[in-house]
């Protein structure tokens, strides 16, 4: 049963769970306070004995105040009896924010706007809410089938240190308290509505994020490596142009994808796909990630290759993303060298000479010590870690698929390779709908025509059929796509004609 909740690291009584740990012997007085029916008829007991106890402790030798403290707690849940489980924000060092914590924060946001006297406010889905949960060391109750409880939200300080040169940050705990009598309905039924419930009010509010890695390195500060924010970009499948069958197949691809966890379970594949987008530069692949995300309501990771220092670092990351998201890394030909090693400083800057500006760029950006290898990359995306969480899309955005190594985009790893190209008559179509609201037009015939025979990316176009004044009427743009492609095609017929006969002699 206590399986179910990944973050519910313990459950015992309230004296026994950390006899050493101070704060939850404070939390575990600020629940029995509230309680005062029970307190009428223990406390003076217990206040004797707390007096006696502290009197004892501050006189003994430091041996022996362990004993002390040990069976002072066995007799105070003698009297005492309530229960406590604690869920922590974070399971292991640093490692993955739990569930149960997200969870259990969402199901008392609607019991905190009501009871709690401190709040937080973060924007909900669409930025049109705010979402109010308690805020630390807050304290509200809850009802269930009749059965009193309370939560507080505890916090542990932040001078623990895990082994490194930096401090712990500091980590955030509920504590679930409840009587004795009611410990069957609590951790059999009402852990599981809490969880149940928790994760849909989750999802109804949540606001779709966009994460990145590129920070700068100062992560170790915060509680994460990703920074975050909102992810609106409005790019849905409706506006991409391409053709429609093809369209069509990877939404369906997609869709059959989220609703095939039992598939993936039986089949006992850990529940990912990854996606290798590829084409020219303008066709459509970082569009068609947003699009993805917007279909799926995913958030998205985009992971900054060149400032990921280590392989372990590359596992960190991905280890802190959750489920529901597209973990995406654009140009994966300019991040990573495809022997197998990034490439060394020194090679630089006689390759740069041949590379692409994109690449450049890309390189004058990357870190001397980053060391994460083509290794790194595909336990990245197929390794153990990889399965943590479930339902998560990996793409990959390339100009140059020839350079990949076929171990990174072999079925498995890269399961659906989507070309995106120049623009069709087709994927006109949508962009005339999506810019001029048109759907025929005379000059349709003469663009499809030239469109034919000439290599434009989408974004040209797009940028074309872009009103740029009030007077930029449809017809006025479409001529003056018409134009472009016309430029277009006379540039390609001379360069053709100058490849065939480069000195230009005439016969
Ligand atoms: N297939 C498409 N459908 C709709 N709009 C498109 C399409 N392709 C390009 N565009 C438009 O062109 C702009 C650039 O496209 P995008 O950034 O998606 O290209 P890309 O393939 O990612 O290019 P790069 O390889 O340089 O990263 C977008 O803002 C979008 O408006
Ligand atoms: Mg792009």
């Amino acid at each position: 049963m206590y399986s179910l909740f990944s973050g519910l690291q313990s459950i015992s009584s309230a004296g026994e769970q950390h006899h050493q740990n101070t704060s939850t012997t404070a939390t575990m007085w600020m629940g029995a306070t509230s309680m005062a029916g029970w307190w009428a008829a223990a406390g003076p007991t217990i206040a004797s004995f707390m007096f006696v106890w502290a009197m004892i402790q501050q006189s003994c030798p430091r041996a022996f105040r362990h004993y002390f403290e040990k069976y002072s707690l066995r007799f105070m849940n003698y009297f005492h009896p309530y229960i406590q489980i604690s869920v922590h924000e974070y399971v292991g060092e640093r490692l993955k924010r739990s569930e149960a914590f997200s969870a259990v924060e969402s199901y008392l946001s609607k019991n905190s706007s009501q009871s709690a006297t401190r709040l937080k406010a973060e924007i909900g889905q669409d930025s049109t809410n705010l979402v109010l949960s308690m805020d630390d060391h807050e304290k509200v109750t809850d009802e269930f089938q009749g059965v009193k409880v309370w939560w507080v939200l505890n916090m542990t300080g932040s001078s623990k240190s895990s082994g490194n040169s930096f401090p712990d940050p500091d980590r955030r705990y509920y504590t679930l308290t409840f009587h004795k009598r009611s410990r069957k309905l609590i951790t059999e039924t009402y852990l599981k509505h809490v969880l149940g419930e928790g994760k849909e009010i989750r999802v109804r509010n949540r606001q779709r994020k966009l994460f990145t890695n590129g920070s700068g390195g100062r992560w170790y500060y915060s509680q994460t490596m990703w920074s975050h924010i909102v992810f609106e970009h409005p790019a849905t499948f409706d506006t991409i142009a391409m053709e429609s069958e093809k369209k069509q197949e990877i939404i369906d691809d997609l869709l059959t994808f989220t609703r095939s966890k039992e598939l993936y379970a039986r089949i006992g594949k850990a529940w990912k796909r990854g996606y290798l987008l590829y084409g020219p530069p303008g066709t459509g692949k970082s569009t068609m990630i947003a699009a993805m995300a917007n279909l799926l309501n995913y958030d998205v990771y985009d992971l900054e290759l060149t400032a990921v220092k280590n392989n372990t670092q590359l596992r960190t990351l991905l280890i802190e993303t959750t489920s529901k998201s597209i973990v995406v890394i654009e140009d994966i030909d300019c991040s990573l060298d495809l022997t197998g090693q990034r490439k060394k400083k020194e090679e630089k800057s006689t390759d740069d000479k041949e590379k692409s500006p994109k690449e450049s760029s890309k390189k004058e950006e990357d870190d001397t010590s980053s060391k994460v290898t083509l290794s790194g990359l595909l336990n990245f995306i197929d390794g153990l870690w990889s399965a943590s969480g479930g339902e998560r899309l990996i793409v990959f955005t390339t100009n140059y698929v020839e350079k990949l190594d076929p171990a990174l985009i072999r079925t498995g790893r890269m399961d659906k390779h989507i070309e995106l190209s120049y623009c069709s008559f087709e994927a006109f179509k949508v962009l005339a709908k999506n810019y001029l609201n048109l759907e025929t037009h005379l000059l349709f015939d003469q663009i499809k025509e030239l469109i034919r025979c000439v290599k434009i990316t989408p974004a040209d176009v797009a940028e074309n059929l872009m009103p740029k004044s009030p007077n930029d009427d449809p017809d006025k743009l479409l001529r003056k796509l018409i134009q472009t492609l016309e430029g277009v095609k006379t540039a390609a017929v001379e360069r053709e004609s100058q490849e065939v006969n480069p000195e230009g002699l005439t016969n």
